[in-house]
């Protein structure tokens, strides 16, 4: 197929222009181009400018043609945090929240993460594939072009690599890009309660020599909470991990506040993710540090927990990103109309803060900020179309999706008309 598309007379082009995270004020920044266009040549943007720049001397007969009059276009949205390889649901569990019992009480109880690790242990590859592919569709139409993907439901390694394979597979067969994230330490395994340090042992030893050999997974990640894994385990894992050659993320500061923010600047991580209870100096770390602040809005307002501190972490210069957490336990939703109405009218982000958020603080969230984010030249010609002429429709029509295309590597691969 042709990779070759023109997006023309956009009312606008939501650049969202740079190469790396934008901090604190320069979230603000979008660069829009009134009555703009975009050229795609193989899959990768050629130019982008003022449509009667950019298309004189072209000829358009050689280009597949979108006219995007009264349209807004932006980059396609990463979704830099999701879980979305899983068997089984735990749909009785939402219901026990919904009558008062926490996230953790239900963990206490031997259910919550456990509970996926049966039904992923359970499920054959095949499975795995058909389910992950219907939640990327559902990704695809709501503007998402480049998705992380965490292992973390099998913690045994034959489960783990099974997870991280059925996303290699996905990759290869659906338009969107996945990025693979090793979460082995995820939560205990039943068969190493109390034994938490020799779990971590088994991960180094074991683990994250054949997960790195076999280039299987990216970034390596670890759930750093109280009664999961410890500020000290967790330190041991991430720099194993990063001495081996992986990028490193954390689930930090979700529920209690442990230090994972402060951990993760001190460790390098490209990512802290969550950050609920993240402390002052936590935040200032990651902001000097230029650990990218991963917040979940729709896991928050899920588990009726406070929502991370977005503005201040702005304010205090931090690259904030924002994705959606889908599993199948504290937040079961692939919705980025439902994270924009979250940041926007409960976090205090502005609307610009939540789309750089979402496309070139999701790339970097994910270390491809130089490949993906932004309609730059050279850049993946990865392009959301909206159906109204203004990037401002995306909060203001809440919770429904303003995506009218989706166009990825150059190829139109979604379209509601
Ligand atoms: N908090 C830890 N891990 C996931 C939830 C996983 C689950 O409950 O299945 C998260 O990021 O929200
Ligand atoms: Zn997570």
């Amino acid at each position: 197929m042709k990779k070759n598309i023109i997006i023309k007379n956009a009312a606008q082009v939501v650049t969202c222009s740079g190469f790396a995270a934008k901090h604190g004020k320069e979230m603000s920044k979008l660069h829009v181009i009134e009555n703009g266009t975009v050229i795609i040549e193989d899959g990768i943007i050629k130019a982008v400018g003022k449509s009667d720049d950019v298309l004189k001397n072209i000829d358009e007969s050689k280009y597949n043609v979108i006219d995007a009059t009264e349209k807004a276009v932006l980059p396609g949205f990463v979704d830099s945090h999701t879980h979305f390889v899983f068997g089984g649901y735990r749909a009785e569990e939402f219901g026990w929240r919904l009558r008062g019992d926490s996230y953790m009480d239900i963990m206490k109880r031997g259910g919550g993460i456990i509970n996926s690790v049966e039904g992923t242990r359970n499920a054959s590859k095949e499975e795995l594939i058909k389910l992950g592919k219907k939640r990327l569709d559902s990704m695809l139409s709501f503007g998402v072009t480049t998705v992380e993907g965490k292992s973390g439901y099998g913690l045994d390694l034959d489960t783990e690599i099974k997870q991280l394979e059925v996303m290699e597979e996905l990759d290869k067969m659906h338009p969107l890009d996945i990025v693979k994230t090793y979460l082995g330490a995820h939560a205990v395994p039943k068969e190493y309660k109390g034994r938490e340090d020799e779990f971590i042992d088994e991960i180094i030893e074991k683990h994250l020599p054949e997960i790195v050999e076999r280039n299987l997974a990216e970034f390596c990640d670890i759930f750093c909470e109280q009664n999961v894994f410890s500020i000290q385990q967790s330190r041991r894992l991430l720099s194993k991990a990063k001495e081996m050659g992986m990028k490193l993320k954390i689930h930090a500061d979700e529920i209690v506040q442990l230090g994972g923010a402060e951990l993760a600047a001190e460790v390098g991580c490209v990512s802290a993710d969550h950050l609920l209870q993240a402390s002052d100096k936590g935040i200032e770390d990651m902001a000097e540090k230029g650990v990218v602040s991963t917040i979940l809005p729709c896991t928050a307002f899920s588990l009726k927990e406070e929502f991370a501190r977005a503005r201040y972490m702005i304010d205090k210069n931090c690259a904030v990103a924002l994705a959606t957490d889908l599993n199948p336990g504290s937040c079961f939703t692939e919705s980025i109309p439902l994270v924009f109405a979250l940041a926007t009218l409960y976090m205090n982000m502005t609307i610009e803060e939540a789309i750089t958020a979402l496309t070139i603080n999701g790339a970097a969230a994910v270390g491809r900020a130089d490949q993906i984010g932004s309609i730059d030249v050279g850049k993946k010609g990865d392009i959301v179309i909206l159906e109204f002429p203004s990037y401002h429709f995306i909060p203001y029509h809440i919770g429904v999706s303003t995506v009218e295309k989706v166009v990825k590597d150059g190829i139109l691969v979604f379209d509601k008309e």
